[in-house]
């Protein structure tokens, strides 16, 4: 296909699951190929870069079979592969070729390692460099300090100690750590200037544990193999899934409201492009993570961002990208590492984003990007490069309420051949959200219900969601500090809404979770982040079409913070207190103002102080006092104010 043309996207929600990550894959293959016994890889990813790999194992003399289709067995060599002499194709994979080329020149063959043409531009000299000083033979076949590269047989130097400069890529020094065990002897890896990319380089160590050698570290500069170390088969492994390829899928979520959950990366990944999450959050986004998923929703519109991002060189590129969606200027430094990578990323996303609007400067190692101030450019034709992470950050491009035209979309095949399927699998119809928050007794259930009925939308009371756990609570004698009782709790809840009235399990509650008791117990089990947590998605679970107008103290900014209109409802204290005495005295229940007055200042104080989701106007939110108005008035106000709000998506500033 020489092209794909995407149109606008609504939203995005939903989750995916992750292929395997091709950092971890192509270590593990190879490390599973130099070991002792069979390895069985679950969750590899099956990509062109892991093929090149798997085929210049089997031109080794290694012996692999594919299982299911994320599954591989790989019979190890116990470090010496059987063929001796062989040209290995390795196209374009970094992973492949600098951990081969290292391995090889250790291993008394004779090899030749070719590459596709950007190959042939991207730097080994460092690595080769290195390898020489322990003795190893290899010659340049083109220009000197590029592959394509020929390895002789080679008598190794014993003498310990080897340099290696680990600030152009950190694969040299991951490709050098994973050949040392070949040479049976202790040896000492001395790091030459600033180490980039740290992260990958802990990815190696943590695999090469698990492989039975345990690197010495001595900060970032000093690393050790021991003499007669050797790999030996953990058995089985499983493969992380992609922490650079669930970038894109959290952006979506972020920018095209989500919640977008990606499983097989979390909190226990080992993975640096994990980190992007943090990222993704300073500019905005709001993210859960369990121990190997992560979720991601977000305000559409994010917050512009100045970082050094040399830790999370690859999942970075997605920050350009989401930069077009944060008003303003985002910077990224400490990126040059792009600059020899599949192309020069900083040039190709400079030019790629200029083509949608943005103003971009290009530095010799950052990049500064001004999103469009009248949204992006339509109709776009985004070159991808021959770069799969190019064509898979500007997909993002049609949450932006633009058409977009990707060139050679068949690029993402090196690491995710069905990316643009999956991507695609996430759109949604829109369904508008009114989030209405406030204090107690501003008026937010009686405004929301009003507005809910005239446009036809459902109706989320999330207050009467804490009510019940706190009536819940009370019935079953669990107390108000108890977090993880209340949780158990919240999880459990048997709740029903039906024309007004709210059932827990059998039995009807509609009024008794409006006694003053169950009120100040709601207020309490609200403090609980945990509560909160395990509320959360069945209350996104109202967003259903035609749409949904929720009242709450979170509505704006946690649970949709896409809504479409955010409005913070409130009135003076005495006011709502004379609002509250007046509403239970039409119930029939005894009342005193003074104590009602005295339970709203509390209430709001706790509301608004507590750490989890504080009571507070977010900054999109338009403020709506109605101490003076009727209570038409203020729905008419909030009707206004839905008719005027544009659609979604609308990207720049
Ligand atoms: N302008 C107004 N807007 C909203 N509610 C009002 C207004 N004036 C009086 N009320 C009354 O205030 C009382 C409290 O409103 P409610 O919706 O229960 O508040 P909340 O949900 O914020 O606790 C209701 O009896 C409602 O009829
Ligand atoms: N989204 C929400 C909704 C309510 N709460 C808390 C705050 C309140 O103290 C209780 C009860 O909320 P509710 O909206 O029913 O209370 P009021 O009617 O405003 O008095 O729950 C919350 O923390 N987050």
């Amino acid at each position: 296909m020489e092209y794909l043309d995407l149109e606008p996207i609504a939203r995005m929600a939903g989750s995916v699951v992750l292929p395997g990550s091709k950092s971890i894959s192509n270590r593990t293959l190879l490390l599973a190929a130099l070991a002792e016994g069979v390895t069985e890889i679950k969750g590899l990813l099956d990509s062109d870069d892991t093929r090149v790999m798997l085929k210049a194992l089997r031109h080794l003399g290694v012996a692999w079979e594919w299982g299911g289709s994320r599954d591989c067995r790989v019979t190890g060599v116990a470090g010496r592969f059987p063929v001796q002499e062989a040209e290995l194709f390795l196209g374009n994979a970094g992973t492949a070729f600098r951990p081969l080329t290292a391995v090889l020149a250790l291993s008394q063959g004779r090899y030749r390692l070719v590459g596709v043409p950007r190959m042939h531009e991207r730097p080994i000299g460092d690595l080769v460099e290195a390898l020489r000083q322990l003795g190893a033979r290899i010659d340049y076949l083109g220009q000197e300090g590029y592959p394509p590269l020929a390895i002789h047989e080679a008598r190794l130097k014993a003498h310990g100690r080897v340099r290696i400069r680990g600030n152009v890529s950190s694969q040299f020094l991951t490709a050098l750590l994973m050949a040392l065990p070949l040479i049976g002897k202790t040896t000492t890896v001395e790091v030459v200037g600033e180490l980039i990319s740290k992260p990958y380089v802990e990815i190696t160590l943590n695999l090469m544990r698990r492989f039975g050698v345990e690197v010495v570290r001595d900060g970032w500069q000093l690393f050790r193999v021991v003499g007669g170390s050797r790999y030996q088969s953990p058995g089985v492994i499983h493969v992380e899934g992609d922490a650079s390829s669930a970038s894109y899928f959290l952006a979506a979520g972020a920018i095209g409201g989500g919640p977008v959950r990606v499983l097989g990366v979390g909190r226990d990944s080992i993975q640096g492009d994990i980190r992007f999450a943090d990222t993704l959050a300073q500019m905005g986004a709001l993210i859960r993570m369990g121990p190997d998923w992560v979720e991601a929703c977000g305000p559409r519109r994010l917050k512009p961002l100045d970082a050094d991002l040399n830790h999370i060189p690859d999942a970075a590129m997605t920050v350009a990208v989401a930069a077009l969606f944060a008003p303003g200027t985002t910077t990224i430094r400490n990126i040059g590492s792009w600059r020899v990578k599949e192309t020069d990323r900083i040039a190709a996303m400079a030019a790629e984003l200029r083509k949608l609007g943005a103003t971009v400067e290009e530095g010799p190692d950052f990049l500064r990007i001004t999103s469009p101030a009248h949204g992006l450019t339509a109709g776009a034709v985004i070159e991808t490069y021959d770069d799969h992470r190019m064509a898979m950050c500007f997909s993002l491009v049609a949450l932006g309420g633009v058409p977009v035209r990707i060139l050679d979309p068949g690029c993402v095949a090196k690491t995710f051949p069905n990316y643009f399927e999956v991507f695609l699998g996430l759109r949604q119809p829109d369904v508008p959200v009114i989030a209405i928050d406030g204090p107690s007794a501003s008026g937010k259930g009686t405004v929301a219900q009003r507005v809910a009925e005239r446009l036809g939308f459902h109706y989320l009371d999330s207050g009467a969601l804490y009510r019940l756990v706190a009536l819940a609570a009370l019935r079953a004698g669990v107390a108000w500090d108890d977090e993880a009782g209340l949780e158990r709790l919240a999880q459990e809840l048997k709740v029903r809404f039906d024309a007004g009235r709210v059932w827990l399990g059998d039995e009807e509650v509609t009024d008794a979770i409006r006694s003053e008791e169950v009120s100040r117990g709601a207020s309490s089990v609200a403090q609980w982040p945990a509560v909160r947590e395990a509320l959360l998605d069945r209350q996104r679970a109202f967003r259903q079409p035609p749409g949904l107008v929720a009242d709450g103290r979170d509505m704006g900014s946690v649970v949709f913070p896409d809504a479409r209109v955010k409005i913070f409802l409130t009135a003076s204290p005495e006011v709502r207190a004379q609002r509250r005495y007046k509403q239970l005295m039409e119930k029939g229940m005894s009342a005193n103002i003074q104590t009602l007055l005295q339970d709203i200042r509390a209430r709001d104080a706790r509301d608004s102080q507590r750490s989890a989701a504080p009571l507070q106007k977010c900054a999109d939110a338009s403020l709506l006092d109605t101490s003076d108005l009727t209570i038409d008035q203020a729905v008419e106000a909030v009707l206004k104010q839905y008719r005027a709000s544009s659609g979604p998506g609308v990207a720049g500033g």
